[in-house]
């Protein structure tokens, strides 16, 4: 008889005993603390971002067949060595790209009504242009923005895809951050934004940095607000998670601990996305639909009639309906204020948040491209 496969899950993924407990037996385990002795068992390895996998954390491990994180970002797995030990890896791309968008685009409403300017007024600048980048470029779109677009890597293997240069993000009114993190070589993006491309920014040029800390240099961005240079920061990622710069805080426009990307449905197409490959590689058919776990929504429809108006104050209504980042920045700054040392735990403690993609938006004809490309669900009234 076969031997029972041994999976190895981090213990943040979401519906992990749903999709694999048919496939296999199932230990969890914490990310942070995970040792090589621990998993040592492990035919399969699942995690999020917080488990890093390298050499020390693997060399135990003698019969480990995948390795998968549910997550975009992959920066915490070391591709070199799992190449070297010939284990299969992956990621979960896109699984959370609508939820990044989400939270783009409540940061840009949000300030928008707070300084009063129009968001269709602004120029953006979207640097990195894959799964969330092309999304808020639709998005901006639909709202009448014009988008620049900067991914010099896909411009140089795309050849109808042409890249602004940087000098162009630099002087763009918003300008929001989707790359992956990359140390080194000729695309890097550690320390992108840093004192001196800081300082090239106008006077109240909106920041917003949702994809890895290391990409802004922290230590800078607190001299260039010390200097008095008024920015407005938003920032979801910080250097040196979970301890960051606390004194950055009283700065930001918005911070919140690394959840930009935590929507149900987000976390839970990570762990769909593995477990589809899973089912791939055991050469059986998937069985269990997300559809049939994710919870219906407390608002779960709405019906735009011929009395409505786009408007950035209607669109901005519908948008904090779904998701206002000024709750997730209130719980950041009380939960930092009263437990310094609490980034991970108000990142587990993390209220259930829902996506635009959600909500089911019905509409005539004359709404349903726009609301389609903003995110919503959209279905035509007859
Ligand atoms: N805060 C969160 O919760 C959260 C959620 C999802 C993803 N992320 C982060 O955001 C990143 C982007 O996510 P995605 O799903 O859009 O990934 P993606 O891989 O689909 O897109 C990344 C894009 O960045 C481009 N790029 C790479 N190097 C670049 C450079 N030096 N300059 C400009 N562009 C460059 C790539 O060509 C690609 O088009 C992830 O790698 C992850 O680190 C964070
Ligand atoms: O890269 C990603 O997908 C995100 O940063 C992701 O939301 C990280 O989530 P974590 O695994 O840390 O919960």
């Amino acid at each position: 008889m076969a031997q029972e496969l041994h999976f190895f899950i981090e213990d943040s993924l979401l519906y992990a005993e749903e999709f694999f407990s048919s496939l296999g037996k199932i230990t969890r385990f914490k990310g942070r603390d995970v040792t090589a002795e621990e998993i040592s068992d492990a035919d399969y390895l699942l995690t999020r971002s917080t488990t890093k996998v390298n050499e020390s954390l693997l060399n135990k491990c003698s019969k480990l067949q995948f390795v998968g994180t549910a997550t975009a970002g992959y920066n915490h797995i070391d591709a070199q060595y799992l190449k070297g030990r010939n284990i299969p890896w992956s990621s979960a791309a896109g699984c959370n790209a609508d939820a990044v968008a989400d939270y783009v685009l409540s940061s840009a409403f949000n300030l928008a009504n707070k300084y009063g300017f129009l968001v269709s007024d602004k120029k953006i600048a979207i640097v990195g242009v894959g799964e969330i980048g092309r999304r808020l470029n639709k998005r901006f779109a639909a709202i009448g923005c014009e988008v620049v677009l900067y991914d010099p890597v896909r411009a140089q293997t795309e050849s109808d895809f042409q890249s602004a240069s940087f000098d162009d993000v630099l002087a763009c009114d918003l300008i929001t951050c989707h790359v992956p993190y990359v140390k080194e070589g000729p695309y890097a993006t550690h320390h992108m934004f840093n004192e001196a491309t800081l300082l090239k920014l106008p006077k109240q040029t909106i920041l917003i940095n949702a994809c890895r800390g290391e990409v802004v240099n922290n230590q800078d961005l607190l001299s260039v607000f010390k200097q008095g240079h008024s920015l407005h920061v938003v920032l979801d990622v910080f250097e040196n998670e979970p301890n960051i710069e606390l004194d950055l805080l009283p700065y930001l426009e918005f911070g919140t601990p690394h959840i930009a990307g935590h929507s149900l449905e987000g976390k839970a197409r990570g762990t769909e996305i593995l477990y589809k490959l899973v089912c791939k590689r055991l050469g059986i058919e998937p069985t269990v639909l997300l559809e049939d776990l994710l919870p219906a929504m407390a608002i779960n429809r709405m019906e735009l009639t011929r009395e409505y108006q786009l408007s950035q104050r209607q669109y901005r209504a519908l948008m904090n309906l779904v998701y206002d980042i000024r709750n997730d920045d209130l719980d950041f700054r009380m939960g930092l204020a009263k437990a310094p040392e609490s980034f991970d735990l108000l990142r587990k403690n993390y209220a259930i948040r829902r996506e635009l993609t959600s909500l089911k938006v019905e509409c005539d004809k004359s709404l349903y491209q726009t609301f389609t490309d903003l995110g919503f669900n959209t279905r035509l009234l007859d």
